[in-house]
């Protein structure tokens, strides 16, 4: 038992929905007619190929080529049967054509009715007539007057489909199609004739041929020409950067022949994700299409030769950092963004851009090759409040901190070790931070204790730890650093506050028994002056104002935010500090 086939449905569903254009039947007939002349070559002939496509004024066109031709067997065999096809079934010749797959006649079938095929064989003088339907119905007959050997193919349009048999518009088709192929094209339209072959295309251009040929079609300058081949799958091209910065998630487009002739304007996957910089223009002469002939058959061939293109373009870039760093360094610049999230995900990629890349440091803005020259020890911050607190001091004090807080840039840094030697990187924890300052000496520790404990019982309620070191610059009175871990806490103490009561106990289980209290970190600079004074003024109601100013004033410097209590807490001993200054004055000047 065979299946049973609807022969009307088979055609319908393959010319109507294989394609995603209409106008892809002009690619089709192009290819057969490039075919054809390809096959008559392998039998030795000598003539001058040629494909001649011509518009006539009643919605009709035909595609003419002095190509191989049909026998009347041919045509029963491959014309007339769907999918079979001479290019494949003859495997040693296969890879000479463009076709394979014996469906491309049916792309006629979405723009007319009937197919009309005039031709006569290079291996037999009978002219035939070939007339085939969308119903799958056809005629075969021989025809009386001569024609040269090669066959013309005959469509009317369809009603809706006339624009697609204009001559501007088969201009526009022919050209997108074929203007690379070597067998010349012209159209014609009455007496009027058009050639559509462009001599050299993109990818047999110099550099700067290929930068202003580029310029031209996409009405920007790229920043510079790749170029780019493969000897696996006979691949070459050139890869444009472009000149604005695009995102990963934007629609890739490259543009890919087969053996000359278009196959896709919007091929994404040609060339490797991390690529998103480039756009592709790159002709193969082994890949195999799909069925549509608008994407490649993914086989092993297929990403080796992707993988060679990569390669192409690190090599490139590899090449470039060291030829024209001053490019390099514009590339990186317009790109930077996509280059980063690019290099969290790949290895090599990271591993070529990394020591290109600028980050914020304690130090301003550097680029990690200079990090790396001048620190053999990183500290990267967790988030960017964290780096605000410490960048300053960190600077005075000869620390190399990173600023980990923007978007990949905690990954970045923390993988360096693994393309840089000698080098350590550790995140910062800000509450241990003060503890890299010099110790106070065992006589001023004993001095300025009581003056310790009188700002933690002040401060207790505020989540926050007081202590003393000596810490450059002298003009930074104290240090305040916290976390997010203190400030979550701190939500859970508010939080089990105004809770009810059940939630209120959740909220002290969760706060008891999973987390040890973190506190924040108020950090005195023994070298401030102010702070000195303060601390000998061993007066409690002095203590009290000052230390409540030292606090509102460090969070105010950290850019921390202030609630109404600090605000109160600023003021209060600000109007102290005030009176007693001109209490002071009085005194003076009575
Ligand atoms: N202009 C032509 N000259 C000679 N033979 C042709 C011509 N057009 C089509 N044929 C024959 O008809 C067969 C079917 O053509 P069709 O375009 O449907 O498929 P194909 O070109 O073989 O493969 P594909 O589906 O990949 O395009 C071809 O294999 C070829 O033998």
């Amino acid at each position: 038992m065979n299946f049973q086939v609807n022969l009307q449905g088979i055609i319908e569903l393959l010319s109507n929905h294989l394609y995603s254009d209409p106008g892809v039947f002009v690619r089709e007939l192009l290819q057969n007619g490039v075919d054809a002349v390809t096959a008559r070559k392998r039998l030795g002939h000598a003539f001058e190929e040629a494909v001649k496509v011509e518009v006539f004024s009643s919605n009709t066109l035909s595609f003419s080529d002095n190509g191989c031709g049909l026998t009347e067997s041919e045509i029963e065999l491959f014309l007339a049967r769907i999918g079979s096809s001479t290019k494949r079934d003859n495997q040693d010749s296969s890879d000479d054509f463009i076709g394979q797959f014996g469906v491309g006649l049916l792309a006629c079938f979405v723009v007319s009715e009937e197919i009309v095929l005039i031709t006569r064989s290079a291996l037999d003088s009978d002219p035939l007539e070939w007339r085939g339907k969308p119903d799958g119905t056809y005629t075969i007959k021989k025809i009386k007057r001569q024609v040269p050997i090669g066959s013309t193919v005959f469509l009317k349009a369809k009603p809706g489909y006339e624009e697609y048999f204009e001559f501007y518009r088969v201009s526009e088709l022919l050209e997108k199609y074929g203007q690379y192929l070597p067998t010349p094209i012209v159209l014609i339209e009455d007496k009027y004739e058009r050639k559509i072959n462009v001599p050299n295309p993109p990818w047999r251009l110099d550099k700067q041929e290929a930068l202003a040929f580029v310029e031209e079609a996409t009405y920007s300058k790229p920043m510079d020409i790749i170029p780019l081949t493969s000897d696996i799958g006979g691949v070459t091209g050139i890869a444009h950067i472009l000149p604005y910065a695009v995102s990963l998630q934007d629609e890739k487009k490259h543009r890919v022949y087969l053996k000359n002739m278009l196959l896709s304007d919007k091929m994404n996957n040609i060339l490797p994700a991390w690529a998103f910089f480039v756009n592709g223009i790159i002709n193969t002469e082994s890949l195999r299409p799909t069925a549509s002939r608008e994407a490649f058959q993914e086989n092993d061939l297929f990403f080796a030769v992707r993988d060679e293109l990569g390669q192409c373009i690190k090599r490139y870039l590899i090449e470039l950092s060291e030829s024209h760093p001053e490019l390099f360094r514009k590339i990186v610049l317009v790109h930077y963004a996509s280059i980063k999230t690019m290099a969290v995900e790949d290895e090599e990629f990271y591993a070529l851009f990394i020591h290109h890349l600028s980050f914020e440091t304690s130090f301003g803005d550097m680029k990690m090759a200079d990090i790396l020259r001048s620190h053999s020890s990183i500290l990267v911050t967790a988030s960017l409040d964290e780096f605000r607190q410490v960048a300053r001091v960190a600077k005075y004090q000869n620390l190399m901190v990173v600023n980990g807080g923007y978007v990949n840039d905690l990954n970045l840094v923390r993988n360096v070790t693994e393309v840089a030697d000698n080098v350590s990187v550790g995140i910062l924890n800000v509450l241990e931070f003060a503890d890299r300052f010099e110790e106070l000496g065992s006589e001023e520790k004993r001095d300025v204790q009581p003056f310790l404990e009188h700002s933690d019982r002040l401060l207790e309620s505020y989540d926050c730890r007081s202590l003393a070191r000596w810490f450059e610059p002298a003009d930074i009175p104290v240090l305040y650093n916290t976390n997010q871990e203190v400030s979550f806490f701190k939500l859970m103490e508010t939080s089990e506050k105004e809770a009810d009561p059940l939630f209120e106990d959740v909220i002290h289980v969760i706060k008891n028994e999973m987390y040890e209290k973190p506190y924040a970190q108020l950090c005195y600079n023994f070298n401030n002056p102010m702070v000195r004074k303060a601390i000998d003024s061993r007066n409690p109601q002095l203590w009290k104002a000052s230390i409540e100013l030292f606090y509102t004033q460090a969070l105010l410097l950290g850019n921390h935010p202030m609630g109404q209590t600090e605000m109160r807490m600023m003021n209060e001993s600000l109007l102290q500090f005030m009176n007693r200054g001109l209490d002071a004055t009085a005194e003076v000047d009575q």
